[in-house]
């Protein structure tokens, strides 16, 4: 692992040369309408609750500029409120923009697209179906014959190690294995794109480490380019760290990305992670990465 001192590090301009971008936000600026916007609790804890004086509140996110390179796994940081979520929203075409750009693969976001899996923090499975046909609910835009379905739902059951649980239904199975159910329905329809919107974190540590590792073992099973392009929402640094190509680090009031990190650490990484965990390079990334989550709450 290099040197954190000679990890890139620089206030973002997000943009990186190479392979086309799958995702791109160039000079992107949003808000939700006055009357939809909320507070989180990061607002309420530093005292900007909801106020009716629209012109002094500033923007949910401006002037983000992102571009995550096809094949590229991409992690987002930063305090709760920065807009993180709501730039997973952007790109999966939830939400309408203006001004700016968001582009998916050069196109306009479109809701519902093939080339997109949306996973969220709670595995939102479907509680009539069992956990095989939960799985089969993300293949069926594919025009595949039911057979063929089903095999390829067990394929991704197996993957999670839930293989004999298929039949059981959400209220069955306990909130790890829910969202191994969620893990399985996200990675089984090979999407070029995967939004994760904090995936692991309801999990207790050694569940989050074990989803993390049947994730990179997905994602680094594949050729480096025919990779899933990956943009991953966390807050725990040490996930971020562990699973990203690169880590984005956002500020709050108004969002917008402050640091663009590149962890140096070789692939494949999903057979020792644990060794990852206890490099003195790795930790001292994550230290710096607290630090600059930290200045953002100044
Ligand atoms: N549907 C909505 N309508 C109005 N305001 C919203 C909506 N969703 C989010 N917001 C506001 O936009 C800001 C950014 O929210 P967002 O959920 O994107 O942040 P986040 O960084 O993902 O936070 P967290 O880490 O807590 O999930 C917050 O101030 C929030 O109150």
């Amino acid at each position: 692992m290099a040197d954190p001192a000679t990890v890139q590090r620089d206030r973002s301009t997000g943009a990186t040369s190479g392979p086309r971008s799958a995702l791109r936000a160039r000079d992107l600026t949003f808000d939700y309408p006055p009357s939809r916007r909320g507070t989180s609790v990061w607002d309420r804890w530093r005292g900007r609750g909801r106020s009716t004086d629209t012109a002094a509140r500033p923007a949910v996110l401006q002037d983000v500029d992102l571009e995550v390179a096809k094949g590229e796994f991409v992690a987002l940081v930063g305090p709760s409120g920065c807009g993180k979520t709501t730039l997973l929203h952007l790109f999966a075409g939830l939400l309408e923009h203006a001004p700016g750009t968001v582009a998916v693969n050069d196109h306009a976001p479109r809701m519902g697209s093939a080339d997109t899996s949306y996973m969220f923090a709670r595995d939102a499975l479907l509680p009539w179906r069992d956990a095989l046909h939960n799985v089969m609910l993300g293949l069926e835009s594919e025009d595949l014959p039911r057979a063929r379905l089903r095999e390829r739902a067990l394929d991704a059951l197996r993957s999670v190690e839930l293989e004999h649980l298929a039949e059981s239904h959400p209220n069955q199975l306990s909130q790890g294995q829910r969202q191994r159910v969620a893990l399985a329905r996200t990675m089984a329809p090979s999407r070029e794109i995967l939004l994760m919107d904090e995936p692991f974190a309801a999990l207790d540590a050694q569940t989050k480490l074990r989803l993390q590792h049947e994730l990179l073992q997905f994602w680094e099973s594949e050729r480096p380019e025919e990779r899933s392009t990956v943009l991953f929402v966390t807050h725990d640094l040490q996930e971020a760290l562990l699973l990203a190509d690169r880590v984005i680090v956002m500020h709050p009031h108004p969002g917008r990305i402050a640091y663009d990190h590149v962890v140096d650490v070789p692939r494949p990484r999903h057979t020792r992670l644990e060794e990852i965990l206890f490099d003195d390079d790795f930790r001292d990334l994550h230290h710096q990465l607290f630090d600059e989550l930290k200045e953002g709450e100044r």
